[in-house]
């Protein structure tokens, strides 16, 4: 399993994304936070500055869909040029049709689960998809804490995706440092996200390497 790490602009400048983005040339992703205001208590942006960025950055977009209706707006997130595209099992009412609809544009196509979610019952819909996103925190903000109850269904999902085949990545957001990334990695989760531990830290750049090495040792 390669190490890919997707550093959250959630927590960067709003007013300089271009020059944040900039900052993380080492990144494989960059994450971009979507939040309605109503699936979880924030709002950030969407697709406009979407748009914007993809044209300031040569860094594939990893865009997180925390709102109510993914299965109304995830395609246009395709459409527009996003490299992966993530809807939540708790938020879609027609997930294998917008998975589809996400591949079909271009993207790989990720289900998203929040702690509490367990991962068996969507076990059907591994066919589906690129990615499993499995919160480390309740979505909504960064700079939380890490979830370690979460770690058993990272085991668990790592298990299932092999039986499958093993080529859905299984993605980690929430909390994710240079301390709790080793876990994460240890069961079994290959791509990391993290915004608090790469753009609360003065040199970005060097916060992405150490994460990325420190993944690298479980
Ligand atoms: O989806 C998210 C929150 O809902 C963010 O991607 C996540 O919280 C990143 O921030 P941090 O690494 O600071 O926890
Ligand atoms: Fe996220």
């Amino acid at each position: 399993m390669a190490v890919q790490i997707s550093p959250s602009i959630l927590s960067a400048d709003f007013a300089r994304l271009a020059d944040e983005a900039a900052a993380v040339p080492n990144a494989d992703w960059l994450h971009v936070d979507v939040m309605d205001n109503h699936f979880v208590p924030n709002l950030t942006l969407g697709l406009p500055v979407v748009e914007s960025l993809l044209k300031a950055t040569s860094i594939p977009l990893d865009c997180h869909l925390m709102i109510e209706d993914p299965d109304r707006w995830a395609p246009a997130y395709a459409e527009a040029g996003a490299g992966s595209v993530t809807i939540h099992a708790e938020a879609s009412r027609a997930p294998v049709r917008t998975l589809r609809q996400i591949r079909s544009l271009g993207a790989r196509a990720a289900l998203a689960l929040n702690p509490g979610t367990a991962v068996e019952p969507y076990e059907g819909l591994l066919g589906e998809i690129d990615m499993l996103l499995l919160m480390t925190v309740e979505p909504g903000f960064g700079g939380q804490k890490f979830l370690d109850m979460v770690l058993p269904k990272i085991r668990t999902a790592r298990a299932l995706v092999e039986r499958h085949g093993g080529e859905i990545w299984i993605q980690v957001d929430g909390g994710v440092t240079g301390d709790t990334i080793e876990r994460c990695a240890e069961a079994g989760a290959d791509v990391f996200v993290a915004g608090s531990a790469v753009y609360g830290s003065a040199d970005r750049a060097a916060a992405v390497e150490t994460l990325r090495a420190n993944a690298a040792k479980a």
